[in-house]
């Protein structure tokens, strides 16, 4: 990408917590990372539209998702947000079938640029079709949100600490599906994480909140 891909500069207040964040970056994977508490998947939280910052802007891939000063606050579910969370959150009512359909509804079906089965073979999935979540390891079950995320039909992808529930050897096992994510999808991505040299295997810059 040759604009700035994104252009972050918020001012986030979060009980007594309160934190300006200047990013300001034209790649297309940049990691974010700081101290526990920093305020990372706060402004993750941010840019999905999940909290309101107290003033600043988000503007990411030439889209404005969130302007105080010109009064522009897209709604949650038109920022176009695959979103994959620390503990992955999949529905444990569901197999991994329905969970990965879940993001492929609405909108996603009208306007689809990642296939299922393009996305099941992506991550090696296909065999875990018909399970359920309860059984699924660490990695598996991170592959799977990340499916359903990239199901969802993104424009952005955000990542918070997605191997941080895992052991040393399951981060090895994930890590080479995130960088297929990254290279195959060419989405515009944020990865969040304590540790730089796991960033360095992802991102392409890096920016420290703190
Ligand atoms: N719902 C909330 N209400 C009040 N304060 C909150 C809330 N959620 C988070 N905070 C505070 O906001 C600050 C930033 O939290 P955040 O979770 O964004 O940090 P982080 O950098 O992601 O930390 P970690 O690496 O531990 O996940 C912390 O001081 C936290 O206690």
């Amino acid at each position: 990408m040759n604009a700035t891909t994104f252009l972050l500069d918020l001012e986030l207040r979060r009980g007594g917590f309160a934190r300006r964040i200047e990013i300001r970056s034209d790649r297309r994977v940049i990691a974010v990372i700081g101290e526990s508490g920093a305020g990372k998947t706060s402004l993750l939280h941010a840019i999905a539209g999940l909290l309101r910052p107290a003033r600043g802007r988000i503007e990411i891939a030439g889209q404005c998702l969130f302007d105080s000063a010109a009064r522009i606050d897209l709604p949650a579910h038109r920022r176009r947000i695959g979103y994959v969370f620390q503990d992955a959150r999949l529905f444990p009512h569901l197999d991994v079938r329905r969970n990965l359909l879940y993001g492929w509804r609405g909108e996603a079906r009208r306007e689809t640029r990642f296939e299922f089965d393009a996305i099941v073979e992506l991550l090696g999935i296909g065999a875990l079709l018909g399970r359920g979540t309860a059984g699924l390891s660490g990695g598996e079950t991170q592959r799977v949100a990340l499916g359903r995320a990239l199901l969802s039909q993104p424009r952005i992808l955000l990542l918070d600490e997605p191997l941080s529930m895992l052991d040393m050897d399951r981060r090895d096992e994930l890590l080479p599906y995130l960088q297929r994510v990254r290279d195959e999808t060419a989405l515009p991505m944020i990865y969040v994480s304590h540790y730089p040299e796991e960033v360095r295997r992802i991102a392409e810059e890096t920016h420290r909140i703190g």
